[in-house]
């Protein structure tokens, strides 16, 4: 690098050249080769130039000016003839006081006014200059106040030409610093290496994407199938370069033309208008559009396709096609064959000696001579969802199915409690216990886990399965497994503990028949859940209808199963419990280790556990019914909590059924947005079956209907029975903090809907239900109330649902749907 000296102008920008990417620490003293060449030239031509007077000169003076002046000879010459061989005369200066202006003659202020000074000796190779002694306090003894002799004034000179760069060295543009220079020298540099690396790249690109054509001719394309031929006629009509014009074939074209036609129009005006009246800016979209056609296509649009024609008043594309687009083999390969969905179209048809829509268009359409317009005819008409015939149903009478099948009894239940409580190391220890995990999985998980530091969460890894979860060891989402004994299926539904998943926890416990409420017994642990989410999960249970409870309190191995603080949780979880209406005998209190699987399916072989003689954890599993008897002959209602979306057309949702029954074929409707389907097939725990009832957890494939018209928190139901969609109800609900008319969400299962407290009808008695109060401001905490909710948009509602109403992001309220 060369030797750099201080300027005295600063640019930002050179600074950031200067330093980009290089190592710019030191002040180098050294000349760099280069300089030290053009230094020894320089000297030498400039003692040429000085001739006989360049004995008056050093050196050292000679190449200090030649670097100030960027080795300019003449400049250099000249300055050292005006400053050490031939210096003008100095004016006589008038007398000034004594210590002012004397020094060396130059202007006192020279320097910062940016007057060429010359360069500056650096203060090594001269001796420092001795300046008299000043003394300021006796400036202004001799001035007679407001009336400052002339010569005393100070001017003020305007620079004659903007400041910026080293001052000096005659005429020109203002003078770059070194720094400048320097910088402004190496990105010029660097730029032009990057056109010369762009301009490389950009024609090895499009020698890539050149595609070699010579050898196709349009008249022998594979035959293609309906949806290529959709997609061609789509692509023709709006990728043909309108430089091109063809006769209108078909309603796009024509559009297109005709509006290419206006374009043209009204760019020949507008470039006339222009003209003529240079300030009348385009109004309309088409002026600009035709403004934009006089404008030259930029280097990069010029590099993609090619330049533009000649003169501006030529015929010009507003639309370019990509040099591809324009090969015959474009679209042959990709939908040369009927595609999978043709193939299974076909198949079906043919097993039931049915001719599909998709497959005869896709056999006509290798006879038919493609003609433009005959491609936009089909084009259109293969835009149809509904093309895939409805799937064959038996006609069964589900219920006598249901009561004569060998099914085992489908029951759900939910797992909640405080945030760690340890539920989710709870169902995967049963889940090994069961042998419905493999030792091994465990095994892996805890591996993985350990690399993480998170080994003791391996066993919560069988429900906790995305990535989120894992890294921060925290369940987020509602998480199901299936196991079976011998009587039961039961699928779990492991609820996230954390507060700030509570509405993921009430869409896991709506779906359940009862629920397992894990407690920390840990010291200290059991007293923050109560204050946390523990006292909050069951009232949630409590409102969704949940009426039975097992409750694990966990992790006694910690404190060595004493059995005084299993009674002491015992004793205030149940008064709390029956104090809020749960039945002593729907509730079972098990001392447990989740960890190490201790009362799960095996009793503890721990001595200090030995106190415990009740059911273990499975057995207390086994004896449970659902709160409810199954609505099986009510109308067919399914909260969908998962919707899957395949390649094949198909959707799949998830979710329990409610009430009622379903079989494959059925013709039902997705609500709110009224979408029709058809059951292409239901899958009951992990067996295919033709039919589901109300309580089992099914996947369904849906056909006939587009995704996205499906949403989680959607409501599925028979197209005869439809539920009902309003954005209005009437809620009876306990309130768990203050009531009033103000913003809300409604929550039922996955349904989460923003609304608000509308008006409230008044208090009830908590007993009988009759009216206390008619049309109260406030509903305080505890009490019973009927309110009025209006949601934003309308929802999948209807009376006997059981909602939750929360705000700001806690849970104020739930009740029934009247
Ligand atoms: N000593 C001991 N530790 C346990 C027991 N059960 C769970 N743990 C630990 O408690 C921690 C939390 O366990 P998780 O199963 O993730 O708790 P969780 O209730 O599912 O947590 P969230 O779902 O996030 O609310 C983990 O480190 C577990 O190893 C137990 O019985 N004994």
């Amino acid at each position: 690098m060369s030797r750099h000296r201080i300027v005295h102008t600063f640019n930002p920008d050179d600074i950031v050249s200067e330093f980009d990417g290089e190592d710019y620490g030191e002040e180098e003293d050294e000349l760099s080769p280069e300089d030290r060449v053009a230094m020894t030239n320089g000297t030498a031509e400039v003692r040429m130039a000085l001739g006989s007077e360049s004995s008056k000169v050093t050196t050292e003076q000679i190449q200090e000016s030649l670097w100030h002046y960027y080795y300019d000879l003449d400049k250099t010459v000249t300055y050292l003839m005006k400053t050490y061989i031939a210096p003008p005369p100095k004016p006589v200066a008038k007398k000034a006081p004594e210590g002012i202006g004397a020094d060396h003659g130059r202007p006192a202020f020279g320097d910062s006014l940016g007057y060429d000074m010359g360069p500056m000796p650096p203060t090594s190779h001269f001796p420092v200059i001795q300046r008299p002694k000043v003394s300021h306090s006796r400036f202004f003894d001799d001035m007679p106040w407001l009336n400052v002799p002339q010569d005393r004034l100070t001017v003020f000179i305007q620079p004659d030409r903007p400041r910026g760069g080293l001052l000096g060295g005659g005429e020109g543009p203002p003078k770059m610093s070194k720094l400048q220079a320097l910088a402004a020298a190496r990105k010029k540099k660097n730029e032009e290496k990057k056109e010369q690396d762009k301009a490389l790249q950009t024609e090895k690109g499009i020698a890539s994407l050149s595609i070699n054509d010579s050898t196709q001719k349009e008249n022998r394309k594979p035959p293609l199938s309906s949806l290529a031929k959709r997609q061609k006629t789509t692509d023709q009509s709006t990728l043909q370069p309108h430089s091109q014009p063809s006769a209108p074939t078909n309603r796009r074209d024509h559009q297109s033309t005709g509006q290419n036609e206006s374009s043209v129009d009204a760019a020949d005006g507008l470039d006339r208008g222009h003209a003529d009246s240079p300030v009348n800016p385009p109004t309309k979209p088409d002026e600009y559009v035709a403004l934009i056609q006089t404008v030259a296509p930029s280097a990069f649009a010029q590099t993609l396709f090619g330049s533009a024609p000649d003169a501006l008043g030529s015929h010009r594309p507003d639309v370019y096609a990509m040099p591809h687009t324009s090969s015959s083999s474009f679209f042959a390969q990709a939908f040369a064959e009927p595609s999978p969905d043709d193939i299974v179209l076909a198949a079906q048809a043919k097993a039931g000696k049915k001719t599909t829509a998709a497959p005869k268009a896709a056999k006509k359409s290798q006879k038919d001579k493609v003609t433009p317009e005959g491609e936009v005819a089909k084009g259109v008409s293969g835009l149809e969802i509904n093309d895939a015939p409805p799937p064959k149903s038996k006609g069964l009478d589900v219920l006598k199915e249901f009561q004569n099948s060998a099914n085992k009894r489908s029951i759900s239940f939910v797992v909640v409690g405080h945030v760690d409580a340890g539920k989710s190391t709870l169902m995967g220890r049963l889940l090994l216990e069961l042998k419905f995990v493999e030792k091994h999985t465990i095994d892996r998980y805890r591996k993985q886990a350990e690399k993480s530091g998170k080994q003791s969460f391996a066993l919560a890894w069988v429900m906790d399965q995305r990535s989120e979860e894992r890294d921060r060891g925290v369940t987020i989402d509602i998480a199901t497994n299936h196991f079976e004994t011998d009587k039961t299926s039961f699928t779990i539904l492991d609820a996230p503990g954390h507060r700030d998943f509570v509405p993921n926890m009430i869409a896991g416990a709506s779906q359940a028949d009862f629920a397992i409420l894990v407690i920390d017994a840990d010291t200290g642990a059991y007293e923050k859940g109560l204050k946390g989410q523990t006292r909050e999960h069951i009232l949630l249970l409590r409102s969704l209808g949940v009426q039975r409870l097992i409750i694990g309190v966990n992790k006694l191995d910690v404190i060595r199963w004493k059995k005084e603080r299993f009674e002491e949780i015992s004793e205030y979880i149940g008064g709390f419990l029956s104090g809020l209406g749960f039945q002593g005998k729907n509730v079972t209190f098990i001392p447990i280790s989740g960890l190490n699987g201790d009362n799960l399916v095996k009793r503890t072989e721990d001595e200090a556990a030995s106190w415990y003689t009740g059911p273990t954890l499975i057995e207390a599993l086994e004896s449970s019914e659902p709160s409810a008897a199954r609505a099986l002959k009510k109308p067919f209602r399914m909260a969908i909590s998962e919707v899957f979306r395949s390649q094949l057309g198909t959707t799949t949702i998830a979710g329990r059924i409610d009430s009622g029954s379903i079989q494959i074929g059925d013709l039902v409707l997705v609500e709110p947005s009224g979408e029709e389907a058809y059951i292409k097939s239901i899958m009951v725990d992990s067996d295919v079956q033709d039919w589901a009832v109300a309580g089992q957890s099914v996947s369904i494939a849906l056909t006939n209907i587009d995704p996205i018209h499906i949403r989680v928190g959607d409501m599925l139901c028979h197209k005869t029975q439809p539920i009902n969609c309003s954005d209005t109800f009437v809620l009876k609900a306990m309130a768990f903090a203050h009531l009033m008319p103000m913003p809300v969400d409604l929550h039922r299962g996955r349904l989460h809907a923003a609304g608000q407290i509308q008006s409230i009808t008044s208090t009830l008695d908590k007993s009988t239900g009759a009216i206390v109060k008619k049309k109260p401001r406030i509903v305080q905490p505890g009490d019973v109330a009927r309110v009025v909710v209006k949601l934003a948009s309308k929802a999948p509602l209807e009376s006997g649902q059981r909602v939750v109403i929360r705000s700001g992001g806690e849970t104020i309220a739930a009740g029934l749907l009247e």
